[in-house]
């Protein structure tokens, strides 16, 4: 493993969104070492090349390639003639910058001949001149390259020229999506490898070029082993930086800080899976310790919880924070600040965890928001993170005599024995701010140490959602993350928090005999649940009176049903037996649909 020299991480301007100012501010402040200049982003830029260059070294990143020049090779005479005049303002406009390598990428020049000789001929005349200059050419295979589409077809050209300032620029993108062995990498020397480029993509089959210009996203969000690719580049030799170049609509949009932050935990994660960087161990956590809601009005909440059978146990020494509890399931009920702010919601997430501090050590790692160790100076010392959409995570050790738990910060209400239909947590679902899907499921499989299962898409009458669980193996933490296809305002952010229960039936019914009322199923749905499943004598009656719903899978079956909501936040209880695994997504647009009846008309 090498772990000595840190590597060199770069972003190619294109990833980012704002101005480029905007763009290397951020990059910077994520950490990054380097950038990759995109031409359209310094002819769009009011500073000059000498400027941008300033600016760069003040925030210490090196330029370390601008890009691309196209359709340069294998052209007629008198168009290659042009080209290289072309070039020449170009590795001026490079020597003002002070970047010294160049990427060219593969010619789709309509003209342009299948003549791999003529290719090389034509870029080694390009590398003598880039020479004069100071500068070196890396020619890279596009994926869509009207003859040359593939990395080992552009190194033979590479090869062929011949020259010392011509080499060969990887781009995982290209190789993978055009499914090439990368194992060939390792044919090239290390030194004629002049540049690497990084990007994942989602499996699809779609036309390549779109493909890659929407959908390309940062190593570790896709489908491509983009971790295997990197280390067939180390072992060919490669020792220059690892570069992301990712053309997506969403990250054009959303803001360039945090997308920055997010691009540079990928290429963290990228580097320890290749084995070229050693970070702290993930902590796997091992269950739910408490999930905390902030309501203006602790009243409306408390009658939900109290109908679902939770007790008031106890009260938080110096905040307005309850402890509801009914089995190991605990829901923290805060009315302080935050909630006035921001209405009820799901604020932050106690996971059980072997090892809080070694937790917390990995995820700062990971440039995750380390929290304040205590929330008030009263309050015993918790380590917590914040994920990206604001929640915040505790590490806890509840009930642990060796460490200290949350726990002690309450004092035990004189209260009434909560019901037993609740056993715990069985899963939390988080809607996620529509630009932060991604980097939500990077990061919860990265700095927690969850696996994330296949994303599934679910029919809202308003639009598709999308829907990934991220889980630990004994599925004791269950985190469903989704997102809408739009922005989506807060309203639409709906959260919840399921329990188990071992009869959901008994559960539901003693939740309405409380003064809860569950959500209403309509009648359609029963009418398919007949055709598709057979039910004992009046099962299926039951669950139409109730508005329980039902999913069988190959191990198991599902049994579930949702209370009103408040604020963004409601309660589902799930009744699983089996072992089934899912979360019922067959029955989320019939339940959704039915969240928005009673609503105001959008
Ligand atoms: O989509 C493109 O044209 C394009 C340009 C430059 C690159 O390095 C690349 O990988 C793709
Ligand atoms: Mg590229």
């Amino acid at each position: 493993m090498r772990t000595s020299t840190p590597m060199r991480t770069s972003i190619a301007t294109v990833s980012l969104s704002g101005s480029l100012t905007e763009k290397l501010t951020a990059a910077s402040r994520a950490g990054f070492d380097g950038v990759e200049i995109f031409e359209n982003d310094l002819l769009a830029s009011p500073l000059t090349p000498e400027e941008i260059r300033a600016r760069c070294a003040d925030l210490g990143l090196s330029i370390d390639l601008y890009q691309p020049m196209r359709d340069i090779e294998a052209v007629p005479e008198d168009e290659f003639k042009r080209n290289l005049r072309r070039a020449r303002h170009k590795f001026e406009l490079m020597r003002r910058l002070g970047a010294d390598t160049v990427l060219v990428c593969s010619s789709v020049h309509p003209l342009a001949e299948d003549n791999d000789a003529l290719a090389a001929h034509h870029l080694r005349q390009l590398a003598a001149l880039a020479q004069d200059f100071g500068i070196r050419v890396a020619y890279e295979a596009l994926a869509w390259g009207r003859h040359v589409s593939t990395y080992d077809h552009a190194w033979r050209i590479v090869e062929a020229a011949d020259h010392p300032a011509l080499g060969t620029c990887l781009d995982s993108f290209h190789i993978l999506a055009r499914g090439s062995d990368p194992k060939g990498i390792e044919d090239i020397p290390g030194e004629k490898i002049f540049f690497l480029q990084l990007a994942d993509a989602p499996l699809m089959a779609m036309d390549v070029l779109q493909w890659s210009r929407h959908y390309r996203c940062f190593p570790g969000q896709g489908g491509f082993d983009v971790a295997g690719l990197v280390k067939h580049v180390f072992a060919a030799g490669y020792d220059g930086p690892l570069s992301l170049e990712v053309f997506n609509d969403v990250f054009r949009q959303a803001e360039a800080g945090p997308t920055a932050v997010d691009a540079h935990r990928s290429l963290l994660v990228l580097q320890e899976s290749a084995g070229l960087a050693a970070l702290p161990e993930p902590v796997v956590p091992t269950g739910v310790a408490f999930a905390e809601l902030v309501t203006p009005d602790a009243d409306p909440v408390g009658a939900l919880l109290r109908a679902l059978g939770f007790a008031r146990t106890a009260r938080h020494r110096s905040k307005p924070v309850d402890l509801w509890q009914q089995g190991e399931a605990r829901v923290l009920v805060n009315t302080g600040p935050a909630a006035r702010r921001d209405g009820t919601q799901l604020a932050a997430i106690g996971l059980e965890s072997p090892d809080p501090a070694g937790a917390a050590r990995r995820a700062e790692s990971l440039l995750a928001p380390v929290l304040p160790r205590r929330r008030a100076p009263e309050d015993v010392a918790l380590e917590a993170v914040a994920a990206p959409d604001g929640t915040e995570l505790f590490f806890c050790a509840t009930d642990r005599p060796e460490l200290t738990s949350w726990t002690h910060d309450f004092e035990p209400l004189d209260h009434r024995e909560p019901a037993r239909h609740v056993h715990r947590v069985d899963h939390l679902a988080l809607t996620q701010p529509w630009h932060q899907f991604d980097e939500a499921a990077l990061f919860h499989r990265t700095v927690l140490g969850l696996s994330t299962c296949d994303s599934v898409d679910v029919a809202d009458p308003y639009g598709l959602f999308r829907s990934r669980p991220v889980t630990n193996a004994d599925g004791s933490v269950r985190i469903a993350l989704s997102v809408g296809p739009a922005p989506t305002d807060d309203t639409v952010r709906a959260q919840h928090i399921a329990f188990t229960t071992d009869d959901v039936v008994a559960a539901a019914r003693a939740f309405r005999a409380a003064g809860g009322r569950l959500l209403a199923v309509p009648t359609n749905y029963y009418d398919d649940l007949a055709a598709r499943f057979e039910f004992a004598d009046g099962e299926l009656e039951t669950y139409r009176e109730l508005g329980i719903l039902y999913d069988r899978d190959a191990d198991g079956d599902f049994r579930h049903c949702y209370t009103e909501t408040v604020g963004r936040v409601f309660f589902e209880l799930v009744q699983r037996d089996g072992g089934y695994s899912g979360y019922g997504a067959q029955n989320a647009p019939v339940r959704l649909a039915a969240q928005h009846v009673g609503r105001p008309p959008r």
